[in-house]
């Protein structure tokens, strides 16, 4: 069975979440997953760099506190040296998971390009990469026999990208909408059970929700990076970041939020998108105040929900976590299967 090295690019609540699963059930491969996982590089902005083609023990690299760095390791560095990792290690797979940059998707899109460039598969949970250069990155994979895979860059580890992929090809998908930001829902709802919306970032912060600037959690641009990689993957657009109209929750007061409660109801932050007749696509993000009754209302915490409106089967709507570091570190799991599977298929050996 196979055994891929993985480098990291971005060692914080997801990729050290990743570290552990290996550490705890994958570094031997195994009969359910057919392959095994050795780390060979790790780098980070805290950190710096680790690089060992013999492979990294995760333990090692997890008792790395925050001040610390890896320089005390052989092939340690406390300087970050992502284009020389990328393009130089002996990884199969670039996992990235650095910061979302909204607005040029940088750095993580050049960590993306170097990697498939190289020869090497992608699995990232960053959203800038998928939404801004969707396209060019699947093309460059093809073009170098690689998988770019991104399960996690929405909702998290609950599988809406395969789903529609995997599950529901053949149908004529119009449109959908749902929660797809776990920190804004988890806000709102400590927002409705009294506490501040401060206070309520700050335990989302705290739990690994929330973006490095959570402004982009309650402002709607994450939410916007994901409609427009969910109405280009699926509703088969080619939105850019301006085509998502956003207005975000940043301004609610607790008031407002208290109303809808005591009306029986909830507000939430709804992403959604519909192809209309003629082929164009309408996309949006914006607080609602949703009836009790509405199949969203009660989604609670962190969970995202979206449901797809389809020709053959009407709505589909699926649910799980929509953030939070193991739940996401298994999106990179999923990706990993998805890069396993596709090497099968295509004659690889068992
Ligand atoms: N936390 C979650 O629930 C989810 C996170 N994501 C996405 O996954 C990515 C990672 O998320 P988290 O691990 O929660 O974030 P995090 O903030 O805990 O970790 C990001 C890490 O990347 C490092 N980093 C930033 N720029 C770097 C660079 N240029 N080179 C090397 N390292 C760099 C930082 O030092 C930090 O340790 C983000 O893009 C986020 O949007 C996606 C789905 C869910
Ligand atoms: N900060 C994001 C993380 C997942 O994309 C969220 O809260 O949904």
């Amino acid at each position: 069975m196979q055994t891929y090295n993985i480098a990291l690019i971005g060692f914080g609540g997801v990729n050290r979440a990743l570290a552990e699963l290996i550490q705890e059930r994958f570094s031997e491969p195994t009969e359910a997953l057919g392959f095994g996982l050795r780390i060979v590089a790790i780098t980070d902005l805290q950190l710096g760099t680790w690089q060992n083609d013999d492979g990294i023990d995760p333990a090692v690299a997890l008792a790395v506190e925050r001040g610390g760095n890896f320089a005390a390791f052989p092939g340690g560095s406390a300087d970050v040296d992502n284009e020389r990792v990328i393009k130089e290690s002996s990884a199969d797979i670039v996992v990235e998971a650095t910061f979302t940059n909204p607005t040029t998707g940088e750095p993580a899109a050049s960590h993306v390009r170097w990697a498939l460039e190289a020869g090497k598969h992608v699995s990232t949970t960053n959203k800038g990469p998928v939404a801004l250069f969707g396209p060019e990155f699947r093309q460059l994979a093809d073009d170098h026999g690689v998988r770019f895979e991104y399960e996690g860059s929405v909702l998290s580890g609950t599988p809406s990208l395969k789903l529609v992929t995997q599950s529901l090809r053949g149908l004529n998908i119009t449109g959908f909408e749902g929660i797809l930001n776990g920190t804004s829902n988890f806000v709102l709802g400590q927002m409705a059970a009294g506490l501040s919306m401060a206070d309520a970032v700050r335990e989302a912060q705290e739990l690994g929700y929330a973006e490095a600037d959570p402004t982009a959690d309650l402002g709607g641009s994450d939410v916007a990076l994901k409609v427009q990689i969910l109405a280009n993957d699926v509703l088969g657009g080619s939105l850019t970041p301006a085509d998502v109209s956003v207005q975000g929750i940043q301004d609610l007061d607790a008031a407002a939020v208290s109303e809808a409660v005591a009306a029986g109801g909830a507000i939430k932050l709804i992403g959604a998108a519909t192809r209309n007749a003629d082929g164009s696509i309408d996309a949006s993000v914006r607080p609602v105040a949703l009836a009790g009754d509405h199949a969203l209302a009660s989604i609670q915490g962190a969970t995202n929900a979206i449901a797809f409106h389809t020709d053959l089967l009407g709505t589909v709507t699926i649910s799980g976590p929509g953030a939070g570091r193991i739940e996401t570190a298994y999106a990179l799991l999923a990706d990993i299967i998805a890069i396993d599977d596709a090497r099968r298929l295509a004659g690889g050996t068992s």
